[in-house]
């Protein structure tokens, strides 16, 4: 890989950064890291009880925190969806991660997400509020994604391939 940094990937809940960092652990030979799955591991907690019992802020300071362990170490980490909110997080991403955009529509991810509010607090919100999130967010993704890689009607194998792809040409770079 390019400069040894690691890979991130970004985006809205529902994108496909959890799935797709995992068919890219099984594919290739560096690991994935989930940043959810790492705070629920290291807190004994779900997410959905650290939002209730400690709070977003909390939250996000964790997530800062790991996102912050994973610079230079040649892995993938798939982030959570509003990683992207604190500025400290956006300039990391920028600057010392290669980081991919999963970008998809708020209405692919609509359909994606139906029926799944209780794993997710911040999706538990009227239709209006979910979208005004989504579009708040947008421009901070844009901010810090080396690629954007559109998702909506494409499989997921596909998506993986393609970011195999460019890390077949970072190392031919290399
Ligand atoms: N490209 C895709 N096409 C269709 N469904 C997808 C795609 N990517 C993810 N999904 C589905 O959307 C849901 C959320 O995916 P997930 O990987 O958990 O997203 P994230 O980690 O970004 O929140 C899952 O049910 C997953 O199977
Ligand atoms: O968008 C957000 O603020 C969040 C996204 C979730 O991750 P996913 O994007 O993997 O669903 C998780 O970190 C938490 O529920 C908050």
């Amino acid at each position: 890989m390019i400069n040894m940094k690691s890979i991130a990937l970004i985006g809205f809940m529902g994108s496909g950064k959890t799935t797709i960092g995992q068919i890219l652990g099984k594919e290739l030979t560096y690991p994935v890291i989930d940043v959810d799955e790492q705070i629920e591991k290291k807190t004994n907690m779900t997410i959905k009880k650290i939002f209730e019992t400690k709070g977003e802020n909390w939250f996000r300071e964790k997530e800062g925190e790991e996102l912050n362990k994973w610079v230079d170490q040649n892995v993938i980490v798939s982030t959570g969806g509003g990683i992207i909110t604190k500025e400290q997080n956006r300039n990391q991403l920028k600057e010392q991660f290669n980081t991919i955009w999963l970008r998809t529509s708020f209405e692919e991810i609509m359909k994606r997400l139906a029926g799944e509010q209780d794993t997710r607090p911040l999706w538990r919100k009227p239709v209006e509020e979910r979208r005004q999130l989504f579009l708040d967010r947008e421009s901070l993704y844009k901010q810090v994604a080396h690629y954007i890689i559109w998702t909506d009607g494409r499989s997921q194998d596909e998506i993986a391939q393609e970011i195999i792809n460019l890390l077949q040409l970072y190392k031919t770079e290399k």
